[in-house]
């Protein structure tokens, strides 16, 4: 019986070796750690954390990556539950009060039908359509409902629906504000899968949406362990006191100082197995420590475009990644300016302001501004208000490279024309991400193909983080958890195949 026989002969713990330590690849390693695995997070730059980056600094708290994250997937809130931050996280104030500039101006975002129809933001013909959204697409169902394997951009998609004053003044500052892409450049069926397949279902995205809540309400309550338990945070967006790293700090310090190897860019990677035994059939060489590393199986959260340069053998053979295909990364710069309070005339409340790609006849520059300290006091003195200003992404890769001087003029001339911000900053910070995002566009369908078969390629090889399922930091967490589920079953199999050839 195999249980005896692994009682019999105790197997030593199997070695797992996380690629990158993201949020994704800590995540994972997390996971592998608490399921008993021996875990070795592999991260070539001097700090843990990737995208998620906390600077404290004279009183004054900013992040130069994400700023803050939801729960919408299941396994962030199962993280936040089982690391203890439940006490830290913090909830922006006023967050549903998010503007989009129009004519110059930060308007509201409506967020109910009531306010929609008394916003400024769109005109009373394109209400009207957003209304008739349902019958219309009754009427010319046929020619509405796409083809399925049509690589459709946003844009597209949604001016069927809504029409392009609906594009320009609510589709582009949403995507620019979470993927720093323009709604042309986008993939419908990728960045939008939930609206995509409701088209695909009911023809109207509106009436798909209203239909598929009021029976999601049913679906969205799960059972779990501890009773029953909302799948779908109702609170929308958080940040955790001290910043986002916070929580990939609690991450490191939960793995421990051994099994994180920073400075430690991966070089190669061997499979070796010969099929004489299931165990440590992956070799690691990395840049702090050429001596090689055995493992039994390897996730990998590095961008895909950091993989290519990893040099990976099967059998002493090549694996020539060429197949993998181009994946176009959206550079980003990120300032940090901080007003005294006095010097601000119009302060808003709430999330930030998103400005349209249309607005740059109206002479705005920059892409959106987080009203970071409004929403989070605690991240500047009582007498300074702290924005977060992005700028670049598909919109002006150029001007995302520019000098901190050129970046910080043009933060402060769309500040004072949004804001009423006089004068200069007391203070500037500038970040520049040369890679901020990979673009999810028209060939992404090709890149997740490629992910598949890289992974069919490489047994026990695993590739998880933002270039699969999703941008968002809950989305890398969720994607590094199942690679985790995975290892643990591939290593499972693996221990009763061997247990049971005995
Ligand atoms: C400016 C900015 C703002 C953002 N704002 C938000 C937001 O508000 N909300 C939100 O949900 N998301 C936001 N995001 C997105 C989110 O932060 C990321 O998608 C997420 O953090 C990605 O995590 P990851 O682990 O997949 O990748 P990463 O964080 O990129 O981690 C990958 C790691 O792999 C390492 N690596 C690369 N090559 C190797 C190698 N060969 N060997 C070893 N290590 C290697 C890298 O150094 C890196 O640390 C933002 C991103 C940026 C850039
Ligand atoms: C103006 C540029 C950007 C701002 N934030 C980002 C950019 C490029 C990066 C970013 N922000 C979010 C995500 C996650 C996206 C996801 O898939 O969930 C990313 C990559 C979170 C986010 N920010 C805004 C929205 C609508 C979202 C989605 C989650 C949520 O609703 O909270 C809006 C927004 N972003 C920025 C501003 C100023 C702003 C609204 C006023 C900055």
């Amino acid at each position: 019986m195999a249980s005896s026989a692994k009682d019999d002969h105790p197997r030593s713990v199997k070695r797992v070796a996380v690629v990158g330590a993201g949020v994704s690849g800590l995540a994972a390693a997390y996971k592998l750690k608490s399921h008993g695995l021996d875990v070795t997070v592999f991260e070539a730059e001097g700090r843990a954390g990737g995208r998620l980056r906390t600077i404290s600094r004279d009183g004054l708290v900013w992040d130069e990556g994400a700023n803050t994250m939801t729960e919408s997937e299941t396994e962030v809130k199962g993280l936040i539950d089982a690391l203890g931050l439940q006490e830290k996280q913090q909830y922006p104030l006023s967050q549903h009060k998010r503007y989009i500039v129009k004519n110059g101006e930060p308007v509201l975002v409506p967020i109910n039908p009531a306010a929609l129809l008394k916003s400024k933001l769109l005109s009373a013909q394109s209400k009207i359509r957003v209304i008739f959204e349902p019958f219309m697409w009754k009427r010319n169902n046929s020619s509405t409902v796409r083809d399925e394997n049509s690589e459709e951009s946003v844009s597209r998609f949604f001016e069927r629906h809504f029409g392009k004053e609906v594009v320009d003044y609510l589709i582009d500052p949403f995507v620019g504000g979470s993927s720093a892409a323009d709604p042309e450049s986008l993939s419908a069926r990728h960045s939008f899968p939930e609206l995509w397949n409701l088209e695909k279902r009911y023809g109207s995205i509106i009436a798909g949406a209203l239909q598929s809540s009021l029976f999601g309400k049913r679906d969205k309550t799960v059972e779990t362990k501890g009773g029953p338990r909302k799948n779908k945070n109702q609170r929308g967006s958080f940040s955790f006191q001290g910043g986002m790293q916070t929580l990939t700090d609690t991450l490191c310090k939960e793995l421990g100082k051994d099994d994180l190897k920073l400075n430690a860019k991966v070089l190669t990677l061997a499979y070796s197995h010969d099929g004489s035994s299931p165990s440590q059939n992956w070799s690691i060489t990395c840049a702090s420590n050429k001596k090689t590393q055995e493992v039994d199986a390897v996730i990998i959260t590095a961008p895909l475009d950091n993989v290519k340069d990893i040099r990976i053998t099967k059998r002493g053979t090549p694996f020539a990644l060429n197949f993998l295909p181009e994946v176009t990364y959206l550079p980003l710069s990120v300032l940090i300016t901080t007003f005294k309070k006095e010097n601000v005339k119009r302060p808003l409340e709430g999330f930030g302001v998103l400005v349209p790609s249309k607005e740059e006849q109206n002479g705005f520059k920059t892409l959106g501004t987080l009203f970071s300290s409004m929403m989070f006091p605690d991240r500047a003195p009582s007498d300074t208000y702290l924005y977060t200003t992005f700028i670049g992404g598909t919109r002006n890769r150029e001007l995302a490279r520019a000098s901190t001087d050129e970046l910080k003029n043009i933060v402060t001339s769309d500040l004072r024309k949004l804001l009423g911000a006089e004068g200069e900053p007391t203070f500037v910070n500038h970040f520049f991400w040369s890679k901020g995002f990979p673009l999810y566009g028209h060939n992404y369908g090709s890149v997740l193909e490629a992910i598949d078969k890289m992974e069919k390629g490489l047994p026990g090889f695993y590739y998880a983080g933002n270039h699969r399922g999703g941008l968002s930091v809950g989305r890398a967490i969720a994607s590094g958890c199942k690679a985790a589920d995975l290892v643990i079953s591939y290593l499972n199999n693996a221990s009763d195949k061997t247990v049971s050839d005995k």
